[in-house]
């Protein structure tokens, strides 16, 4: 079972086409990364695999659930969701705790009945990502490297089977951005850890866990395959237009822009 496959999508909106025939199949045991500019099509490609958007003509299915044969919001239970656009969506005044048992029903707030178990859960998982001296204080109180932990944290609160982290470091200082980053790689290799998907603007991001990369430009798919080989500065080049070096640093990549 592929745990993503997109066919042939096109989307169009108004008077763009947004999509312009996308493939993409993600299988199980890979870890990709989604790297593209502002306005590349990165944020539409997630809201279809989430099921928010349909393609205009070609298939999307998801953990090997065709879209328009399965409940969506049953899908959406296995997959945890991690973007800045929950920050406003989610309640000032909730501690890190409600946060996260939220998570339990792919919801805002916390409206089911709440067990013991679930409790404890939302805890071990919150002390195991750092986040203890959180549990009791305020979500409007957080700082941005915070809100993403806790966030997180929330997503896994279902034990998702794909996890899709849009963007997570976006706003937080060099340090906050390297906790984060070393939560999700400590993420990526314990046993039955979810599928990722992580998507930024930024090379240096990409952890030595993601051996997939996909590189989207302009609504198309540039080039995808094993990290090692997408991320070099002659393809780097022509993805941005300008030329840039790569180069690789405590398995880490390292980009400027060459004069
Ligand atoms: N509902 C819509 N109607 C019309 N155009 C849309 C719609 N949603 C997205 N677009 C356009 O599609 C393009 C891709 O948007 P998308 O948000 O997927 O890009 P992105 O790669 O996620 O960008 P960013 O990195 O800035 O978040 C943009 O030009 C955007 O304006």
């Amino acid at each position: 079972m592929n745990i993503v496959e997109m066919k042939d999508i096109i989307w169009d909106r108004e008077e763009k086409t947004v999509l312009k025939n996308v493939n993409w199949t993600i299988k199980k045991g890979e870890h990709w990364c989604l790297l593209g500019l502002n306005g590349s099509g990165k944020t539409t490609m997630l809201n279809m695999i989430n099921g928010y958007i349909w393609p205009t003509s070609g298939s999307v299915s998801v953990l090997g659930h065709r879209f328009g044969e399965y409940d969506l919001r049953e899908l959406r239970k296995r997959i945890g969701w991690v973007s800045t656009s929950l920050h406003e969506r989610l309640y000032y005044n909730d501690n890190a705790l409600s946060i996260v048992l939220s998570g339990k029903f792919a919801s805002i707030g916390v409206y089911d009945e709440i067990q013991e178990a679930d409790e404890n859960k939302a805890i071990t998982i919150l002390k195991q990502l750092g986040c203890e001296q959180l549990i009791a204080r305020k979500y409007g109180t957080f700082s941005q490297g915070e809100k993403q932990r806790v966030l997180i944290a929330r997503a896994l609160m279902n034990d998702p089977e794909l996890l899709i982290l849009d963007e997570p470091c976006t706003g937080l200082d060099l340090f906050a951005r390297e906790q984060v980053l070393a939560m999700i790689e400590q993420l990526a290799t314990i046993e039955e850890a979810p599928t990722l998907i992580y998507v930024t603007h930024h090379v240096e991001e990409i952890l030595p866990c993601f051996n997939k990369t996909l590189l989207v430009k302009d609504g198309m798919v540039f080039a995808e395959g094993n990290t090692s080989q997408i991320l070099n500065s002659h393809t780097l080049s022509q993805f941005f237009e300008v030329p840039v070096h790569i180069e690789q640093r405590s398995r880490r990549n390292w980009l400027e822009v060459v004069n």
